[in-house]
């Protein structure tokens, strides 16, 4: 059993998208009013920092002011984990550190990237932020992007120590889901990936999900949750499609993260433009994306009818 509350991890946990003002600085306020508004309408959790928040292309500085801004906001009502992985295990060890000491919930981090490294560099670096605070740590398994391909035997060593409380898996393969769950253990929180499987993951093992295009639709995440807890799978699947739909759309756009930031900003959140080389939304698509915006939030009041 391990010995932190992994309780607090369940359910849906919003991957939030970076939040910049109109010069592309990052913004606390626009970050704050995002985090607020989230905890308004219930979501459980926020993940800090990760793909959709842009670390990778922010500097530390700006990661520690995300993260305390997020903190200063919501820190006492929602759970917070803060993505502190970076290439070099310094910065790495660094945003640990500062997580800890502005009271984040959880610390989570992929490999390394750019280099191919042998799994004993990884686990290495993995570990150097382990020891560096008390925080339960969340590995962050995203081959697609890293390329780094964790093993169920590495996975299984992590696993064993107290303080690895979970895996975010956003390969593609259930499979995988299912057997890192098998090697974890019962406790062992293993969070869903890729948004378009939420159920999927779900049925097959996961505790609950972290994923970017959440934060547009939590609504509908946490609808597709509650059918799910419920028992009511065909009403589940019927939301999971209309999601996948969505989301195929949003996948359409030069960037993911382009198309769902000018999203919230049509709804008032502005967090300014995904950082380049994520490309914005081309001014020739914004009729189709407000059309989108207007599908999605009709079917949020349909969700919640
Ligand atoms: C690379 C990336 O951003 N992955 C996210 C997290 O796993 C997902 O939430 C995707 O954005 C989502 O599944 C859309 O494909
Ligand atoms: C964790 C995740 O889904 C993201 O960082 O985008």
């Amino acid at each position: 059993m391990k010995s932190y509350n992994v309780d607090q991890f369940k359910g849906i946990t919003v991957a939030m998208y970076s939040c910049y003002d109109e010069k592309g600085e990052v913004s606390t306020e626009a970050a704050k009013k995002l985090a607020r508004h989230y905890a308004s309408i219930g979501v459980n959790g926020l993940y800090v920092g990760g793909s959709s928040g842009e670390g990778m292309l922010q500097s530390v500085e700006e990661r520690k002011q995300t993260l305390e801004a997020v903190m200063e906001e919501v820190g006492r009502e929602m759970t917070i984990i803060a993505h502190v992985g970076a290439p070099s295990t310094r910065d790495s060890v660094e945003l640990s550190k500062h997580a800890e000491q502005v009271g984040a919930h959880a610390i989570s981090a992929v490999p390394s990237i750019y280099y191919r490294l042998s799994p004993q560099s990884v686990k290495h670096h993995w570990q150097q932020m382990i020891d560096s605070t008390s925080l339960p740590f969340i590995i962050y398994h995203i081959p697609q992007t890293t390329g780094f391909q964790l093993s169920k035997a590495l996975l299984t060593k992590m696993a064993a120590q107290d303080k690895v409380i979970g895996v975010k898996i956003s390969a593609e393969s259930t499979f995988e889901l299912q057997q890192f769950k098998a090697a974890g253990g019962e406790d062992f929180l293993v969070f869903n990936g890729p948004d378009e499987q939420y159920l999927a993951g779900r049925s097959i093992g996961a505790d609950g999900g972290i994923g970017g295009t959440y934060g547009v639709m939590p609504e509908l995440f946490m609808k597709i949750e509650k059918c799910y807890v419920e028992g009511k799978m065909e009403e589940a699947r019927s939301w999971q499609f209309i999601v996948n739909d969505l989301i195929a759309e949003l996948l359409a756009f030069p960037s993911l993260y382009g198309a769902c930031k000018a999203i919230l900003k049509l709804r008032g959140l502005d967090t300014g433009e995904a950082r380049l080389p994520f490309l914005p939304v081309p001014e020739a698509d914004m009729g189709r994306l407000e059309s989108i915006n207007k599908k999605i939030i009709t079917y949020i009041s349909q969700a919640q009818d």
